[in-house]
């Protein structure tokens, strides 16, 4: 491995902060593939920035038969592959050798069964008086029994000197009652302030930065609502397909796997109050009480749909229907849109559309919030019948951006009305490293900080708010319908929004 540039925006993000507590990570499922990809890049990114103190320990724990020298050297060749194939997680270039070999020092494994009661002794024995985490990075059915396990070995039992968390991954329940469910098997067990439900979402610089947007200047806030504006969208798009997760993603579709945990954060982080404070429970009492006045979804409310065989990047795809894991007849969705309505003083009457979907037509996640149209159109004539509407954009991924669009006099005689965007790109103003995301999470939950976890109260919430659109699909009463693969999606979004507030196009329309 040789030198590469360290991690300049992690280091940027966490100017000021202070080292790490001692403590032992143990992750769960250390053979997986979150593991690798995502869990163990963010932990060297952090121990790169000099954020991990000397006595930061991870133990790995996967049935697959391995010791610890087998575990770190098929983690280092599988960041050296993934750095040198350009799909590295955590780095830019390789990571630098003398950091990597500092934290491999720092690994090591236990190969056990979860439901073996004697990992969890042998695991007591390991970790003896200290601070710990354990990474619950295993599919959603052991999330409860591992739980279960960790509390009845006393292994959750917090001391006045010392602390240990779990961090629970997604899917947080597939419904109300299995999310209400795992929450009371967890709260048997832990308290809430132990427990740290992940939504990598909020893990995103750019979702985190929209509350600095927000509210560290003064020239939003009084127009940020329903007075001014005119609707807001969210949108999540991506090309890919469901890729390997077939058999995951038929039970789940696209409504479960992205609107109740990772659109419902960005939308509570546009449309929350401003809290008291940045203390955990003042930001999450905002968003839950954002989540309480979002109104559950009615029918007429939600379109879904699932791709057929189309054109991406001008390659040929197969549509959903012949992807491995998938049913020839399945139909679960691949999108969905969404009109919401938060009842509150703020945005009373104001649309919330929010749409997904795998195989579109462009990689884009984004906020955009459209203004209302100038109360008097001196310019009617000028700019032909279009009411120009001022539209910012919160641009998440792949691009980090802030955009605002309105309308200018185009040079020349002529009182002529032109379109024109001015952009901020982050990347301009701060210096920038692509990181893995899961950093700020890892370091928050060690560092006992809530802020960016998600509460029980308001996951149950979201999974209310969804209800009626899950079961209008489980009674087949809301129609599957088509798109191709590397369109806009299906018709119905469009009717959903009705021309007056019309979606941001994927991609230019021919
Ligand atoms: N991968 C990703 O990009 C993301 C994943 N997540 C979430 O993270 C979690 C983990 O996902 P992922 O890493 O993809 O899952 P994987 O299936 O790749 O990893 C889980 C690991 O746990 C092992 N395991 C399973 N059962 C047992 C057992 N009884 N005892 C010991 N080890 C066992 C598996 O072994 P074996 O292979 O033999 O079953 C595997 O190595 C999931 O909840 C997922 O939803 C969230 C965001 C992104
Ligand atoms: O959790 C999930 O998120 C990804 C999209 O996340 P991103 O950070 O790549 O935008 C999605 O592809 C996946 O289906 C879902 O489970």
């Amino acid at each position: 491995m040789s030198d590469s540039e360290p991690g300049g925006d992690l280091r940027q993000a966490k100017a000021g902060a202070s080292s790490l507590p001692p403590c032992t990570l143990v992750v769960f499922g250390a053979g997986g593939d979150l593991t690798k990809r995502l869990l163990v890049p963010s932990i060297y990114n952090l121990a790169h920035d000099g954020l991990i103190s000397d006595d930061f320990a991870v133990i790995g724990v996967d049935r697959i038969d391995q010791d610890d020298a087998g575990w770190r050297q098929n983690l280092t060749a599988f960041t050296q592959a993934a750095a040198s194939d350009g799909t590295a997680g955590g780095h830019v270039g390789q990571p630098d050798e003398a950091r990597w070999q500092w934290l491999m020092q720092r690994l090591s494994y236990i190969k056990g069964d979860f439901a073996d009661e004697g990992l969890f002794a042998h695991l007591k024995e390991r970790i003896g008086q200290g601070n710990a985490i354990f990474y619950f990075a295993v599919g959603d059915r052991f999330f409860a029994p591992l739980a279960e396990q960790l509390g009845k070995a006393g292994l959750l039992t917090e001391g006045e000197a010392r602390f240990r968390r779990v961090v629970v991954e997604k899917p947080f329940g597939h419904d109300l009652a299995t999310a209400r469910d795992l929450n009371q098997r967890l709260l048997k067990v832990a308290s809430e302030d132990q427990i740290y439900r992940i939504d990598h979402f909020l893990g995103k610089e750019t979702v985190q930065s929209i509350m600095a947007v927000r509210f560290a200047n003064g020239m939003f806030e009084p127009i940020w609502r329903r007075e001014f504006v005119d609707c807001i969208q969210i949108t999540a798009a991506e090309k890919v397909g469901v890729e390997r997760r077939g058999e995951f993603y038929e039970h789940a579709g696209a409504l479960r796997d992205m609107v109740p945990n990772h659109l419902f954060q960005l939308l509570c982080m546009v449309a929350m109050e401003p809290p008291s404070s940045l203390s955990a429970q003042a930001v999450r009492d905002e968003k839950s009480k954002l989540m309480a006045a979002l109104r559950p979804l009615s029918r007429e409310d939600v379109v879904r749909g699932q791709y057929t065989a189309g054109s991406i990047d001008g390659q040929g795809v197969p549509g959903y229907r012949q992807e491995p894991g998938v049913s020839p007849e399945s139909d679960t969705e691949t999108y969905v849109a969404l009109r919401l309505a938060v009842d509150n003083w703020r945005w009373g009457g104001v649309p919330f559309f929010l749409r997904t979907g795998k195989r579109l037509a462009e990689r884009r996640t984004e906020i955009s919030i459209h203004f209302q149209a100038a109360p008097h159109q001196l310019f009617r004539d000028a700019a032909s019948e279009r009411l120009a509407r001022n539209v910012l954009t919160l641009k998440i991924d792949p691009e980090h951006a802030i955009e605002t669009s309105f309308d200018a006099k185009e040079p020349g005689p002529a009182m002529r009305l032109g379109r024109v965007t001015t952009r901020m790109n982050y990347a301009d103003f701060f210096p920038h490293r692509a990181n893995v995301g899961y950093e700020t999470l890892l370091y928050d939950c060690m560092m006992g900080d809530a802020t960016l976890f998600q509460r029980a109260d308001a996951i149950e919430r979201a999974w209310t708010v969804v209800a009626p659109a899950l079961e209008g699909f489980a009674k087949d009463e809301i129609p599957l319908e088509s798109y191709a693969a590397g369109s806009q999606g299906p018709a119905g979004a469009d009717r959903l929004t009705g021309s007056e507030h019309a979606w941001a196009p994927l991609q230019k329309r021919s």
